[in-house]
């Protein structure tokens, strides 16, 4: 079977490691994002390492039928799908008494209703391909613990470990595994904007920012993005066909259950 990876998010950061270390794994993927540009870049970059491996393609996670046309054209194009990775995520710094109506629906649109589109999307493909396949969505420490500020954040994250256990139970019968990849702090375009605004917020640097968010990594430093898709590579990979429902935590150790 071809190993054909829809991954969302894909043009900056951790989705930019995904697809990256699946190429490098025999996965053709499809880079898909909002900015062509961004997405060109990447697919460049892995088509000169591996010919034909990468696609890109432009989709909004929070419009469902710009997802489902995203899978049809990856279907169409590399004839398979066997992963769908949902890491699109947006990350608004919100104290409380700050949070607005907006910004709730903006993060929720991209956050949980951009997994469940791309979660509807995969099983509409696996069932028309007659397999099964994997589910692999982007939550976050933040979703395994409350971070103060981050109450909008968090809890899109938090939904998300309980939308991979439902669809899990729900589409095991069909040979279809979900888990989900929670991590830490991890140097991306992300962090980096997170950082500036709490250190705005405080009168301090950008330095200052990423200190607070530092603070409690018990390996005593950020996260690379290649060290999340290490993680992600195991789930989407073979090696973790008996696995379903759960959440791999890659923060550093700033979390213990
Ligand atoms: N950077 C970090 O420290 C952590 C990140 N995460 C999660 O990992 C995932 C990836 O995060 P990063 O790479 O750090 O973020 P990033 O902001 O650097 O990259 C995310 C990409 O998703 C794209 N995107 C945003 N909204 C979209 C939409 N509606 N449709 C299509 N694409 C969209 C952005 O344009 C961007 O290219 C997110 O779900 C995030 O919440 C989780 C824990 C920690
Ligand atoms: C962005 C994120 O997921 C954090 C701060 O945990």
């Amino acid at each position: 079977m071809t190993k054909v990876a829809f991954v969302t998010g894909a043009g900056q950061g951790i989705g930019e490691a995904i697809v990256k270390r699946l190429a490098d794994d025999g996965f053709k993927v499809a880079v898909v994002g909002r900015t062509l540009s961004k997405l060109e870049r990447v697919i460049e970059e892995i088509n000169a390492v591996h010919p034909g491996a990468a696609l890109a393609i432009a989709a909004d996670v929070a419009k469902r039928d710009e997802v489902f046309a995203g899978v049809n054209q990856t279907v169409e194009h590399f004839g398979d799908l066997t992963v769908l990775i949902n890491n699109a995520g947006v990350a608004p710094t919100t104290p409380i008494m700050e949070v607005d109506e907006a910004t709730i629906d903006w993060t929720f649109d991209i956050n949980i209703n951009g997994v469940i589109w791309g979660t509807q999307a995969a099983v509409n493909a696996f069932k028309q391909l007659n397999h099964g396949g994997k589910i692999i969505n982007a939550t976050s420490q933040a979703g395994v613990e409350g971070n103060p500020n981050l109450t909008v954040y968090g809890a899109s994250k938090f939904a998300i470990r309980g939308i991979t256990q439902t669809t899990a139970k729900e589409l095991a019968p069909l040979g279809i595994t979900v888990n989900a990849f929670a991590p830490g702090i991890v140097k991306t375009p992300m962090m980096f904007d997170i950082a500036h605004e709490v250190g705005q917020n405080a009168g301090e640097s950008d330095e200052w920012g990423m200190a607070q968010f530092s603070e409690g990594i018990a390996l005593g430093r950020l996260s690379e993005p290649e060290e999340v898709a290490s993680g992600v590579a195991f789930l989407a990979g073979a090696d973790s066909n008996y696995m379903t429902g759960q959440t791999l935590v890659t923060d550093g150790g700033m979390v213990f259950h």
